[in-house]
């Protein structure tokens, strides 16, 4: 009997291709769906890359059939959050109308298991430093809003049939493969390591902190950053563990410890050598001012053991990947 495939949407993108490098490292059938939107095809390296959109019915039904799909892997998403707020019917369209039709698809093909992209955001500003599953979700933006819906139609769905799910909420993802033959390619990028590791390599003239007033002990916002090469082990783990019959589950990934941006920045200018032109602003609309991760489900459940909870090697990876990016122009 042929083996079994897993359809990674978005697996040309950030994360998404991280997690495709390991599963075909593990010899895994893999086909990718990408509009490539924000992904570039050149992160797909070994698996097959189909350019398409997850709004395509007939598509997704035709790669489920052909592929002989048993895993759905959903990274496919907007995922900035001051556009979300710009644009929402934008964010409602990809991240919750597409998932509801992905979704359908996977319902009609008798698709088993369904590993969902959902994201910290999906808390809002919780009242509690440390977010456990359990902590109430509140989004505070439409990018957080959309996500959860899709948790809604993943739960109730898998409720009326015999799919079943891992929704990891991701925290802070940063850094790149070691092996440096992906990273963060993202155009425009928002997100704090990437953007000080442009400015790091002269991409960009400056860095801005958004806030040096917040209630914490240097003033700035503390997050969990977690690296993503240990992220995307957690979806092989949370593959194995469905395939072994584990309970549909939510996981939060993320170290359970934080950073301030002001130690974040100490560590790009450590790792570069040099300093970084910093301009201290005013907070940034709709930002917490500690989010972390109270992260033992992950390990218990999935077993999941981090490799590069090291700051510093994240910001390393992140740093590689953007001179790579810098001599290919
Ligand atoms: N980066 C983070 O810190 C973070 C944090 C929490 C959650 N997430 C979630 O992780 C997932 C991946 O994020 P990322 O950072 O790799 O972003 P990304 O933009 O690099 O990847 C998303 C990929 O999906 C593709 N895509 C988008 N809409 C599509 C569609 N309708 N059909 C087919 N392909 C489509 C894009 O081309 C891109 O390759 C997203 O679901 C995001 O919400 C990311
Ligand atoms: O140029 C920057 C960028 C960010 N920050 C600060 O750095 C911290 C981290 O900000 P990011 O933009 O890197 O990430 P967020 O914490 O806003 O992440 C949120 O948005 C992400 C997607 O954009 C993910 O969904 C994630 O789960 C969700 O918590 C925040 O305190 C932010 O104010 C700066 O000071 N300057």
């Amino acid at each position: 009997m042929a083996q079994k495939g897993i359809l990674v949407t978005g697996g040309a993108g950030y994360i998404g291709s991280h997690v495709v490098q390991q599963l075909t490292a593990m010899s895994h059938r893999v086909v990718v769906l990408d509009n490539l939107s924000t992904g570039f095809a050149d992160a797909v390296i070994k698996a097959n890359l189909v350019v398409g959109n997850t709004k395509d019915s007939e598509l997704v039904r035709n790669l489920l059939k052909e592929y002989q799909v048993d895993t759905v892997m959903h990274f496919a998403a907007h995922t900035v959050v001051p556009e979300s707020v710009a644009n929402p019917l934008k964010y409602y369209a990809n991240n919750t109308c597409y998932t509801r039709n992905l979704l359908e698809c996977c319902a009609a093909a008798g698709v088993k298991y369904f590993i969902f992209s959902s994201t910290a955001a999906t808390y809002g500003i919780p009242s509690t430093p440390l977010v456990t599953e359990d902590t109430p979700t509140a989004p505070i933006n439409p990018y957080g809003t959309s996500k959860l819906m899709s948790e809604w139609m993943l739960r109730d769905l898998s409720q009326a049939s015999n799919l079943n799910y891992v929704i990891l909420r991701y925290f802070n993802v940063a850094g790149s493969d070691p092996t440096g033959h992906i990273g963060q390619s993202t155009r425009e990028a928002t997100l704090l390591i990437k953007v000080a590791c442009e400015a790091a390599v002269g991409k960009r003239d400056q860095i801005y902190i958004f806030g040096t007033d917040y209630p914490t002990p240097d003033g700035t916002g503390i997050r969990d950053y977690i690296h993503v090469e240990d992220l995307a082990r957690a979806h092989i783990l949370a593959l194995d563990y469905l395939k072994q019959g584990g309970q549909s589950t939510i996981l939060n990934c993320g170290y359970g410890h934080g950073y301030s941006v002001r130690e974040v920045l100490d560590a790009v200018q450590r790792v570069h050598g040099h300093p970084l032109k910093i301009v201290e602003c005013s907070r940034r609309p709709g930002d917490p001012p500690r989010l972390i991760a109270a992260a033992e489900q992950v390990r218990g459940v999935l077993g999941w053991q981090p490799q590069y909870d090291n700051l510093d090697f994240i910001v390393k990876t992140s740093l590689d990947w953007e001179y790579k990016l810098l001599a290919r122009g």
